[in-house]
């Protein structure tokens, strides 16, 4: 009798399994995507992984073998596919069309799982934020990179590059130089030193030591890679007791101690400018919720502080996101679009004919109409951002079942992956994608390609509220740049592989070189 109940047992689980892989990736312990017709579903989409789902996948890579662990699958199904990673189902997007549909749905606007394990450093801020608190703080903090905030900013990006053209000009001056500059190592100082003097109305100085910020930045990046790789280090109690996640405590507490500072900083600083301020003044604005005068993105914060709108800890968690935000990602723009401009000199003469035409006299007057008016510059660095992407991939999360696209059901916790490099390099929008062309840019080929074909600083309601801010910091320093040097190709394409990083990273260090130009 027990010898019967035996097979007899086993082909009822055997049945119960099959019926429950309908409906569920088993070894993931999570529900399926499906299709809402009951159509095959390798109709619409491509499945990635057997039965194990790809939970198991990235253990064993190293980040560089992660950063193309996408790039292959993307290469291969030429649509949207589907992973099963543990407790969630991942659809990934690699097409402009389902990127429109996802950043343009009102219903997954909250961040991904991955995002989580950032809450520890930037807590809710803007980046990580989901709901009501998201809509307030985006509605509170918007003014604050409103045009006439953003003019005022132009004089410190002036000054700035006025600086960094002297570091250059120190570097030449030196007796063994040949005129090699590291951007890996000059960039990010400039663009860290902007979003402090302008969105935080504060100057690094010896106490607050920028160079230490970034090391940690990078430190804490790497421990949150190192946790996406392992399924079991999504778990809190076990990543935190390994050495992982200590470290990753330990540097975050030199992060939070820094952007402390620079709040106690700007809050001196700010209490002797309102002793001065005559509050009664007319300053009414009409389009700002506290109808009153604009401020830089510190300053707004600590006036909603004062009318009890926001606290300190709020204040803290978005000055962190606007630091981890504002300066690594325009720094790696910038390192790109300078490498570029060394290995293509044509390009790099066409954009210094235009700012000749159009920027007469010293950079001393360089105002925001004339960086308008620089056209092929602006395509110059739309294509560094199509082939460069300083984001290359974001993630939204499903806090209900939906219906995608007419055709999908995405379970709940279903992670949306979007490949914004993959989408740039997608063959569909633009023709030998690999290949460095800023005329695509231009009309018509432009305005005949998908809107979302172009997506650096994402779109729709979570888009970057700093892409302003963004591209007149970057167009500054380039204009002084290529006014005052001509740039020669040191590190290719070809030099360095990327590796997987919260944003685009390589271990090379990226390097060109200079001499002093000679006005034409
Ligand atoms: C070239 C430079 C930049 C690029 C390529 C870039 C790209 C992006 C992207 C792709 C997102 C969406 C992130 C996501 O959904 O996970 C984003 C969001 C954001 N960016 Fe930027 N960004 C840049 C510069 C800046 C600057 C200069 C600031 C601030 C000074 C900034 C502040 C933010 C903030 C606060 C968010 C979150 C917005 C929200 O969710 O409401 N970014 N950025």
């Amino acid at each position: 009798m027990f010898i019967l109940l035996i097979p007899l047992g086993l082909l009822a689980l055997t049945w119960l399994l099959i019926k429950l892989n309908r409906d569920y990736a088993l070894a993931s312990f999570t529900r399926k995507i499906k299709t809402i017709d009951g159509s095959p579903l390798e109709e619409t989409a491509s499945v990635v992984g057997g039965f194990w789902g790809s939970n198991f996948d990235l253990l064993s890579m190293n980040l560089e073998q992660m950063f193309y662990y996408s790039r292959v699958f993307a290469k291969t199904f030429k649509r949207g596919y589907i992973q099963y990673f543990l407790l969630n189902p991942v659809y990934n997007v690699i097409d402009a069309k389902d990127a429109e549909l996802v950043l343009n749905d009102s219903r997954i606007l909250t961040k991904g799982i991955f995002y989580t394990f950032l809450h520890p450093f930037l807590k809710t801020g803007l980046l990580t934020s989901t709901d009501k608190k998201w809509h307030t703080r985006r509605r509170l903090l918007t003014p604050a990179f409103h045009f006439n905030i953003l003019t005022q900013f132009m004089e410190t990006f002036k000054s700035e590059s006025v600086k960094f053209i002297k570091t250059l000009n120190d570097i030449l001056e030196k007796k063994d130089s040949n005129g090699v500059i590291s951007l890996s190592e000059l960039i990010p100082r400039v663009t860290l030193n902007n979003v402090c003097e302008t969105a935080l109305g504060v100057c690094l100085d010896d106490r607050l030591d920028g160079d230490e910020y970034r090391q940690r930045i990078s430190e804490v990046e790497e421990s949150l890679l190192e946790r996406l790789k392992n399924p079991l280090m999504g778990f809190d109690g076990f990543y935190y007791n390994c050495a992982e996640g200590k470290k990753y405590l330990k540097s975050m507490e030199k992060l939070h101690a820094f952007s402390s500072g620079i709040i106690e900083k700007r809050r001196e600083l700010l209490s002797k400018e309102m002793e001065q301020e005559d509050m009664n003044q007319n300053d009414v604005d009409e389009t700002n919720p506290y109808r009153k005068r604009r401020y830089a993105m510190l300053d707004t914060l600590l006036r909603a502080e004062k009318d009890g709108l926001i606290d300190h800890a709020g204040i803290c968690e978005e000055v962190d996101t606007f630091m981890f935000e504002g300066f690594d990602t325009t720094s790696m723009n910038l390192i790109f679009a300078l490498m570029s401009l060394a290995l293509y000199p044509d390009m790099q003469r066409k954009c210094y004919e235009e700012i000749q035409e159009n920027i007469q006299g010293d950079l001393a007057s360089l105002d925001t109409q004339q960086l308008n008016n620089l056209k092929y510059l602006d395509c110059f660095i739309k294509e560094t951002q199509r082939v460069y992407p300083s984001v290359p991939g974001i993630v939204r999360e499903c806090t209900s079942d939906i219906v995608f696209g007419g055709k999908l059901l995405f379970p709940k916790g279903t992670q949306i992956n979007i490949h914004i490099y993959d989408i740039h390099m997608n063959p569909k929008y633009y023709d030998e994608p690999e290949r460095f062309n800023p005329e695509r840019f231009m009309a018509p080929q432009a305005e005949k390609r998908h809107p979302f074909a172009f997506i650096p600083f994402s779109a729709g309601q979570r888009n970057c509220i700093g892409q302003k801010f963004a591209l007149m910091e970057m167009k500054t320093l380039l204009v002084y740049v290529i006014k005052n040097f001509e740039l020669e190709p040191v590190t290719r394409p070809e030099d360095f592989r990327f590796h997987a990083g919260l944003l685009i990273r390589t271990k090379t260090d990226i390097q060109v070189k200079i001499r002093k130009r000679v006005a034409t």
